[in-house]
């Protein structure tokens, strides 16, 4: 980075004038902050679910004008930031396969010119790849326009991520065109080891690493045996209704997702609850590939603005999505990793407030999703992939834990974290916890014995 860093006092006033945020969110994402701006340092940030990550590159791509180079993973993502950053008023843009060709044309011309009017670039780890991007990058570094780079979803460059990515091995190339430019690399999901393959694919230089904790005191997190409730959809339902009772009681408008594996589980959700909540004023849609590109982009403006109070979706449903007052996700399947688990269910209490994540564990699904693997693995034959069966064994030791639930997701992180005392089933009713183990894993084995693996 050239020139001498930016006064404080300026970044605070960019902070509130553009993003409208009065201060930080915490004091590790005032450091991240800093360590770009003041160090030009290379990044690592590793935050919770809603930890105000993309602040910390789009606060310095503002302050330092030029331009930044954002990596994401996935179209819907970039769209929805491009869009926000837009209504701020901080020109970003994305090229990518969806981009029609006059707009393309246009973004290139605008990139090409000196002074490039453009203040962030948004592109995915294939466009990246391209000739024509390289050189374009490439240019902008020549030139001194390129000013930092950020990767968010870090986690897709490791093997030992849950969301790998073949295309995020390959971003090394950003350190060969540019070599100087700092780089952000962010995630929500990252343990020691992934951290470091992160460091190392990405040559992250000597990086500023600033961490938060995984813990979020304000969701309350439960698992249920699903073999317990002969009538899933109406165990659901009552919870969903219970959760708005409580918000209304509060004064608080609510809203929520409910993840299913299958199409036809997502409507199945979704008519139970139009059947019996409808009456409440409760209204549900279901979510999933079936539907057109129309209907599920109508469904979830519908969601966002409150029209439609819950989603029943499978896991494409909720990608980037930032709405505030989400009370609770039910997962009627668990997931295929708990850091999958853990981005799910983290789109609760984005704003603070209390909210519950449920899952239903059910050791048929654990079979179903195992079988899958293993075939997947099969039909790939590519021995080099990592066996994603850890995966699943650590998200079906989160399911039958008799000990904290917080604390669990917190050593998987590679954190420590005291029993949370009230915010997770296990601490709240240790009782009704052990009862439901008994029940799925039979008289002889000790739900204890489950947890400690
Ligand atoms: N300094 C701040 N003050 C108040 N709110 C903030 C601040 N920074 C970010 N936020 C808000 O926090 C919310 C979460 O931010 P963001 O979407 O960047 O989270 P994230 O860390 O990327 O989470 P995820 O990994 O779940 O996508 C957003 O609504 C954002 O506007």
């Amino acid at each position: 980075m050239s020139g001498s860093p930016p006064e404080w006092d300026h970044v605070l006033k960019v902070l509130e004038a553009t993003f409208g945020f009065a201060g930080f969110k915490s004091a590790e994402q005032e450091a991240a902050v800093r360590a770009v701006l003041h160090g030009g340092q290379d990044v690592f940030v590793c935050f919770p679910t809603g930890g105000g990550k993309s602040l910390t590159y789009q606060l310095p791509a503002v302050v330092l004008g030029g331009v930044t180079l954002v990596i994401s993973p996935l179209l819907a993502l970039i769209e929805d930031q491009v869009t926000a950053l837009q209504s701020l008023g901080v020109h970003a843009a994305t090229i990518n396969s969806r981009t029609p060709r006059a707009e393309r044309f246009d973004l290139l011309q605008q990139l090409r010119a000196r002074p490039c009017p453009l203040r962030l670039l948004y592109l995915t780890p294939e466009t990246l790849q391209t000739d024509e991007m390289q050189q374009l990058i490439q240019a902008l570094y020549d030139d001194s326009v390129l000013r930092l780079m950020a990767v968010d979803e870090a986690h897709c460059v490791s093997e030992w991520g849950h969301d790998f990515r073949p295309a995020f091995r390959r971003l090394a190339v950003l350190r060969r065109l540019c070599p100087t430019t700092p780089v952000m690399a962010l995630t929500a999901t990252a343990q020691a080891q992934v951290q470091s393959d992160i460091i190392t694919t990405l040559k992250l230089r000597n990086p500023a690493v600033v961490r938060r904790s995984t813990y979020r005191d304000n969701l309350t997190l439960e698992v249920r045996m699903k073999d317990m409730y002969p009538n899933l959809m109406g165990d659901i339902t009552t919870f969903i209704e219970a959760q708005h009772e409580a918000a209304t009681a509060r004064g608080q408008a609510a809203s929520g997702i409910i993840y299913a594996f299958r199409r036809e589980d997502c409507e199945a959700v979704a008519g139970a609850v139009q059947r019996h909540l409808t009456r409440a004023g409760i209204r549900c849609a279901a979510y999933h590939a079936g539907l057109n590109a129309e209907e599920r982009n109508r469904i979830q403006h519908e969601w966002t603005v409150g029209h439609i109070h819950v989603v029943a979706a499978t896991i494409a449903f909720g990608m980037g999505i930032d709405k505030a007052n989400v009370r609770y996700v039910v997962h009627a399947t668990m997931s295929k990793s708990l850091e999958a688990y853990y981005q799910e269910a983290g789109r609760a209490g984005r704003d603070g407030q209390p909210a519950v994540c449920r899952l239903y564990y059910a050791q048929s699904d654990m079979s179903l999703f195992q079988y899958l693997q293993q075939k997947e693995a099969k039909s790939r034959q590519n021995k080099e992939q990592p066996d994603r069966g850890d995966h699943l064994r650590h998200m079906q030791h989160y399911c039958l834990a008799a000990t904290c639930r917080h604390a669990v997701i917190a050593r998987h992180f590679g954190e420590a974290l005291s029993p949370c005392q009230t915010r997770c089933d296990c601490c709240r009713e240790p009782e009704s916890v052990q009862k439901q183990l008994r029940c799925v894993a039979g008289p002889s084995l000790s739900p204890l014995s489950l947890s400690t693996s």
